[in-house]
């Protein structure tokens, strides 16, 4: 069964925000498929954490239906906040770390919140494996934020994420922040992680490498709405002036270029 076959893991129907009279998403429908990456793009302010913040339940949108992982998104019922808890994982712009507490106690606060029956060595071993696995060395563990490059935060950042082993995963603007070689290696961490755990990654960026390297499809935020999902190469033949500029101005065509020129030297 290929992805496109099954139920949507995220469902988002005439999705409504508004702050004020400022109206951010109007009737916006969105459908993310099991074991995808996809990449969610728009212009500065187009909504697109706003977005991800109704899919998760931080904030509650002003209309609409969001289904996540089989269950009401908007639900305020304690247990199916609790399964959206524990099977998403978010990294947020920032990183939202916890400035005081080490990369090693930052990743336990959800194995501490989800299963307080475990023993204090188990949570070391299990925020040693996620640290790991978020590509830092061993030593990130005992390390505040601040001793830490922007690279290394975001994988910490990360290592958190995956701290309750998340079938769903948020990214928004991973790469942000970081230089071209880092955020390279960002991607490729994503995928990687992606296919070997089976991730479904939701993945909000500017950064049109990333788009090329890794993303499955893509969906465009624009006049308060998705209006348009799909692989790449379709997104970018469409005739819609941001998406002409975004995807076929200098920095699209490198981008599209340059991924081009790996393909070719891979194959
Ligand atoms: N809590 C809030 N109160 C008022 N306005 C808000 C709030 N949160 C977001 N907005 C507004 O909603 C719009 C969309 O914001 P959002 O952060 O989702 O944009 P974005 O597409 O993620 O932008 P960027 O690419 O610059 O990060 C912006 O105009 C923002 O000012």
């Amino acid at each position: 069964m290929t992805a496109s076959t099954l139920e949507p893991i995220i469902q988002v129907r005439g999705l409504r925000n508004q702050f004020g009279e400022q109206v951010v998403h109007d009737k916006l429908d969105l459908d993310v498929r099991p074991g995808e990456i996809i990449g969610v793009v728009g212009g500065s302010g187009s909504g697109k954490s706003v977005l991800l913040r109704s899919i998760i339940g931080l904030r509650d949108p002003d209309a609409g239906d969001v289904q996540v992982l089989g269950v009401d998104g908007r639900s305020r019922d304690d247990e199916d906040r609790r399964h959206i808890e524990r099977n998403t994982g978010v990294l947020f712009q920032d990183g939202a770390l916890f400035s005081s507490l080490t990369v090693g106690e930052n990743v336990q606060v959800p194995l501490k919140e989800h299963h307080p029956e475990l023993p204090e060595s188990l949570l070391y071993e299990l925020a040693l494996l996620k640290v790991k696995l978020a590509g830092l060395p061993p030593d990130a563990l005992d390390k505040l934020p601040s001793q830490l490059s922007g690279g290394m935060r975001k994988r910490a950042g990360l290592a958190r994420a995956l701290a309750l082993d998340p079938p769903l995963l948020f990214l928004d603007e991973p790469t942000a922040g970081l230089d071209p070689i880092g955020a390279a290696a960002f991607d490729h961490l994503t995928r990687t992680l992606q296919q070997a755990l089976g991730l479904t990654v939701f993945l909000i960026t500017h950064d049109l490498d990333t788009l090329y390297a890794i993303c499955d499809r893509v969906a465009v935020l624009a006049e308060k709405r998705v209006i348009a999902v799909g692989p790449l190469a379709e997104i970018e033949r469409m005739d819609h002036p941001w998406v002409q500029e975004y995807f076929n101005g200098p920095r699209g065509r490198a981008a599209r270029d340059g991924h081009r020129r790996i393909v070719e030297t891979r194959d």
